[in-house]
């Protein structure tokens, strides 16, 4: 067989699934990974293997198996010790392993954020136990958030008023949390216009390396996961230049080539750094009609050492999550048809089974204005029903 590079993709989830799809079409050959079978990423790639991510035992054998020029983590949870003893190994880590170690755990991406580079974030501190967790309150004052160190999508994450649920909340982030590290941040609560994701590509440039920028995507989050998602976000210019000043300086902190999704919270002209993903996001899955490369073409191509614009545009466009709202082993989709007539698009993931709250599907519309597109997009969400049978 012959490819253009081999890649090792760690996590076959729905972004995966799309950027097997993109390094396809430049001639890769993928294999996917992760800890069920048949996941979207497996169903599209050219070979899977099934084992935990967490598992550095099978982590390490997979690599030293497959020998990738690329491996490329597409979930958090990762075994990312491996990850560096394979880097210093020469195995290409991508974007580093460096930024999959720091952006795994909410502490060790904060303190670089905002200790050694000086961005702003919202006020916080650690705690690994509910005393800490209640001086960590007095700290951020009500209401605060609490999140595990360790996790994503809004697991384990809570919004705390009072005192008095403290302990709940507490409670909650260590029944949810990932790994074995019990320990949350406390973060005060940001009471902001709006927030975005800034798609940041470090790759190669004619000179040194580039750093090119989407425009920034608006969305909504419910229970810390997201709901909806529209590009071009409505920003002041003095708020996009503080933004990207900050991805700029995370991203070539972090180092290696690659897209990152970097959140950050906006009130007035005030933009207040908040995390990143060193790799595609769930909102930016509105760049597949937006743009005409999207987010997972753009890290496809920066992982591989090609040419990304300068200059990277989109048409106002949006996306709503299609969710389950059952446990189920054997699904049915209908109403596409309905969902389509009025322009928007629908993307099934293919998950084998379903939960009450899982992304299932998108759907994604291109309008006039951003306010169009969101309207038809969410009533396309709404029209695709999933079936749970026996
Ligand atoms: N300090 C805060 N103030 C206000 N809202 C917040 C704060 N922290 C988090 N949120 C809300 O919760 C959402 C999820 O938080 P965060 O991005 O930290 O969690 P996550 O679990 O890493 O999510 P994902 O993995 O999907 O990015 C944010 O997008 C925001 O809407
Ligand atoms: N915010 C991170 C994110 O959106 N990750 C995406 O969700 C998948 C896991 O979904 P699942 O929990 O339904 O298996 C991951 O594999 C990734 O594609
Ligand atoms: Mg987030």
């Amino acid at each position: 067989m012959t490819f253009t590079a081999k890649i090792l993709l760690l996590g076959s989830g729905e972004l995966g699934r799309e950027f097997v799809i993109s390094a396809k079409r430049l001639g890769a050959y993928v294999v996917a990974c992760d800890a069920y079978d048949n996941a979207p990423a497996m169903q599209v790639a050219d070979a899977r293997e099934v084992f935990s991510m967490l598992d550095g035992e099978k982590l390490r054998a997979a690599i030293e198996t497959h020998q990738p020029d690329y491996v490329v983590p597409e979930v958090e949870a990762i075994r990312t010790e491996v990850l560096a003893e394979m880097e210093a190994k020469g195995v290409n880590i991508v974007p580093s392993a460096r930024a999959t170690q720091l952006t795994m755990n909410r502490d060790a991406i904060r303190d670089v954020a905002a200790d050694e580079l000086g961005l702003r974030t919202s006020v916080y501190s650690y705690a690994k136990n509910l005393e800490e967790v209640r001086a960590g309150a007095m700290k951020t004052g009500f209401p605060c958030i609490i999140k595990p160190v360790m996790s994503s999508s809004g697991k384990g994450q809570s919004t705390v008023r009072s005192d008095d649920e403290l302990e709940g909340a507490w409670d909650y982030a260590v029944a949810n949390m990932r790994g074995d590290r019990q320990r949350v941040i406390v973060e005060q609560f940001v009471d902001f216009d709006y927030e975005i994701t800034l798609l940041t590509v470090r790759h190669k440039a004619k000179e040194g390396d580039g750093v090119s920028f989407c425009p920034p995507i608006g969305h909504r989050q419910e229970r810390g996961d997201y709901q909806e998602s529209w590009q071009p976000a409505l920003m002041s210019d003095d708020a996009i230049a503080a933004a990207q000043d900050m991805a700029r300086k995370v991203v070539n902190d972090l180092g290696g080539y690659g897209l990152f999704g970097v959140e950050f919270f906006v009130k007035g002209d005030e933009v207040i750094f908040s995390e990143l993903s060193p790799r595609p996001h769930d909102t930016g899955m509105v760049t597949s009609v937006s743009q005409n490369l999207s987010e997972f073409d753009l890290h496809a191509r920066a992982i591989m050492g090609l040419s990304i614009p300068e200059m990277i545009r989109a048409r106002p466009s949006a996306s709503a999550v299609i969710l389950a709202d059952q446990d189920s082993e054997k699904l049915t989709y209908s109403g596409l048809a309905a969902a389509m007539a009025e322009g928007a698009d629908i993307r099934i993931f293919g998950k084998p089974t379903s939960r009450p709250y899982r992304r299932m599907g998108v759907a994604l519309a291109c309008a006039g204005s951003t306010d169009e597109a969101r309207r038809i997009a969410k009533d396309a969400a709404g029209k695709v029903r999933i079936s749970y049978g026996e």
